[in-house]
């Protein structure tokens, strides 16, 4: 079975479509190939999976001044027209679609080829991509009930995460305390601004307590210069761009503070991580709210508004939550009640059976 994955920008896109690529290989030996762009993440995970890539120009339609959109849908033709020679030379059973920039050019390529695809979707609300192609596609695999409507054939499956998460060892006992601050795959500006001013604080009223803090490779240097001038001892803390062993950190890691992207919210479902969320304000339709609140409302983690949260307003919740080892194992507990660990053999299989090969 030859399977083609289009999608990428973000990690949030091209983690759990590695996942699903895992398991397709696992599941059926399946012979997989990428389709992504050279600005998005996949050209750094994609290759270092293991995987071939290929790459297709797309701009960009969000976010971007008028005359870049223009121009984005007038090479949009040239986009899907790439993908169709892609799609003939590569022939492959099925097209899955993961969202992002080589989505969509993609997905219509392989709808105009007759080609059976599948739509991945994590979020509550699905990404332009996805709303493009929903109706077209042969199958969707959702992680939220409401998305399903934007789709044909909708499964509700969970998000696919990579296997280690459900097995990561337990934190020993007695060992001194350890906070992992990540603000998604590109950093968050909010977090890198407020851990800096709090940090010397909180590793004075936490005794032993470390923290690891990945800042994003945009503004890694900015954040590191910030906690070198805030007075924390350096020997405690420490700035990273990108964690490429994200189990190992979640593994070494007390209490998780992120913002809630999908897949971070699923990670912290597999492995039991007690986390104290802060939703990024201007992801689609809030959706990063909804995500934190599915964990909050299970007692699995805290949630923070952003507007709402001051340093000081930070600095307490993390101590309280850091000094209550008891409260941290039972949010591990509850996290653990909402893991979808069969979320990659699910997708698979819907894979295996829209390409006629299950
Ligand atoms: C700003 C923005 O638009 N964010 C969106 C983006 O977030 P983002 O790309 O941050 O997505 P997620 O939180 O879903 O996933 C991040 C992934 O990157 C991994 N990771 C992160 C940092 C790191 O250093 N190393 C690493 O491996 C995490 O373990 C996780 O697997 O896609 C998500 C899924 O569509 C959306 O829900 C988010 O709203």
């Amino acid at each position: 079975m030859r399977i083609l994955i289009a999608g990428g920008g973000t990690g949030g896109h091209i983690i759990p479509a590695l996942a699903i690529a895992d398991e397709l290989k696992a599941l059926y030996g399946a012979e997989i190939l990428f389709v992504g762009t050279p600005r998005g993440l996949e050209s750094k995970l994609v290759p270092q999976a293991g995987y071939p890539l290929e790459l297709i120009n797309v701009g960009q339609l969000k976010n971007v001044s008028l005359l870049t959109r223009l121009r984005t849908l007038a090479d949009l033709p040239l986009s899907i027209l790439h993908c169709r020679t892609l799609l003939r030379r590569f022939r492959p059973d099925a097209v899955v679609g993961v969202g992002g920039y080589a989505s969509g050019p993609a997905m219509g390529a392989a709808v105009l080829s007759g080609i059976p695809t599948l739509a991945f979707e994590p979020n509550a609300f699905p990404g332009l991509a996805n709303r493009l192609v929903g109706k077209r596609v042969s199958a969707a695999a959702v992680n939220f009930a409401p998305a399903a409507k934007f789709f044909r054939n909708a499964e509700i499956t969970g998000i696919p995460v990579r296997k280690e998460f459900f097995t990561l060892p337990p934190r020993p006992e007695g060992a001194p305390p350890h906070l992992l601050v990540f603000g998604g795959s590109q950093g968050a500006r909010a977090l890198n601004a407020l851990m800096p001013r709090i940090a010397a604080q909180l590793l004075d009223a936490v005794p032993g307590l470390t923290i690891l803090h990945q800042a994003g490779a945009r503004h890694a240097e900015t954040t590191l210069a910030a906690y070198q001038q805030s007075g924390a001892d350096p020997a405690r803390w420490q700035v990273a761009a990108f964690l490429d062993d994200m189990g190992t950190r979640f593994a070494a890691a007390d209490l998780v503070l992120a913002r809630s992207g999908a897949s971070t919210v699923a990670e912290l479902a597999a492995a039991g991580k007690p986390s104290l969320l802060i939703p990024f304000p201007q992801a689609a339709d809030d959706h990063q709210r909804k995500n934190a609140e599915v964990l909050a409302s299970a007692g699995a983690a805290e949630m923070l508004i952003e507007a709402d949260t001051t340093a000081e307003k930070l600095d307490a919740v993390l101590t309280a939550l850091l000094g209550d080892p008891a409260r941290l194992r039972a949010m591990s507990a509850r996290a653990r009640t909402l893991a979808h660990p069969d979320a990659s053999e699910r997708i698979a299989r819907m894979v295996a059976r829209i390409a006629g090969k299950a």
